[in-house]
């Protein structure tokens, strides 16, 4: 079966019943159920409770647990109550240290989350981690270390989103683009998954419903690039069978390497046909 890494992976509240039954139905490649930022302390173990509970429940995406941080009181039980419940993988925030991965003695694929400075420059000693499937960008947590504002075209962290891309590409590993805050802007964030898109993302983390089609459209291959990728193909082809390695489709240069990456789209959009459901995007 061929496979696509997740274009949307939705954020739930663990302590929000309403929401995480909501996501069930939502069509986001995987969902993360939140028992980190989103969760306010008082309230932690109520959240252990209702994800453990969620866990049962019939999911037709992957779904993933997000663990409080390295060294809290709930790190321990977050995990231990997610390994237990058949979690499909584990979301670890502000990871600074590889050896903070290579400690775990898991058997579920980690996203790890890089959202501080230290986590940017340790970037590629994570994403090396044989267990590390994916990075996720933490934008605000970012922004609150850097002592920078969040910015439209998001400038101040343009240097860190891309270390995060290419530590994750370097490695073979998946890296997902950091949350759009104003759930009401559906523009801005439109705009933010093609910028996302054109830094070398895969995917992007959301925070609503109403930006999961968004991003699944955003990252997703259209029946146009598809059409596009099926043509340099064919010209492509048509060099090669002539002993040339240099072709041009519509007037520009085609090389193996965009025949590489033709042929990449080709599986994606063959991957993402019919519903989100077939096939395992985090596989
Ligand atoms: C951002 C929100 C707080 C907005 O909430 P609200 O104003 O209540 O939304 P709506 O009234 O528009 O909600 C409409 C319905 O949709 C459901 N809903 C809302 N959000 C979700 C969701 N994430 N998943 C599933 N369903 C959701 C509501 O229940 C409503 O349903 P109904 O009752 O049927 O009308 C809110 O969207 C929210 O809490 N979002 C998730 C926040 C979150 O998870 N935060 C943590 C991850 S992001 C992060 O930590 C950033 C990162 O670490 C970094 O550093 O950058
Ligand atoms: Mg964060």
């Amino acid at each position: 079966m061929r496979t696509r890494p997740p274009r949307s992976m939705l954020y739930v509240p663990g302590d929000k019943p309403r929401a995480i039954e909501k996501a069930l139905t939502l069509g986001a490649d995987a969902v993360i159920l939140d028992l980190e930022d989103a969760v306010a302390p008082e309230k932690k173990t109520e959240a252990r409770y209702n994800v453990r509970e969620a866990l049962r429940a019939d999911w037709a995406c992957p779904v993933l647990v997000r663990v409080n941080g390295h060294g809290s009181e709930w790190e321990h039980d977050d995990r231990e109550m997610a390994l237990y419940s058949g979690v499909d993988g584990l979301v670890l925030p502000k990871v600074e240290d590889a050896r903070q991965l290579h400690a775990l003695q898991v058997h579920v694929p980690l996203w790890a989350m890089i959202e501080t400075p230290c986590g940017v420059l340790a970037a590629p000693e994570i994403a090396a981690v044989p267990g590390v499937a994916g990075l996720l960008a933490g934008a605000n947590d970012l922004a609150r270390a850097l002592r920078t504002r969040m910015h439209p075209d998001r400038l101040p962290l343009l240097h860190a989103l891309s270390a995060v891309v290419l530590a994750a590409r370097a490695c073979g590993k998946v890296p997902v683009d950091a949350v759009y805050n104003d759930v009401r802007d559906l523009q801005g964030f439109e705009r933010e998954c093609l910028q996302g898109r054109a830094l070398g993302f895969a995917g992007k983390t959301v925070i609503h419903p109403g930006q999961v089609a968004a991003a699944n459209e955003a990252y997703g291959v259209s029946e146009a690039e598809a059409q596009s990728a099926r043509g340099l193909l064919a010209a492509w082809s048509a060099a090669r069978a002539e002993g040339r390695s240099v072709a041009t489709y519509q007037g520009a240069l085609v090389e193996q390497m965009h025949a590489d990456d033709a042929q990449e789209q080709l599986d994606l959009w063959e991957a993402s046909r019919g519903t989100s459901s077939s096939g395992d995007p985090l596989a």
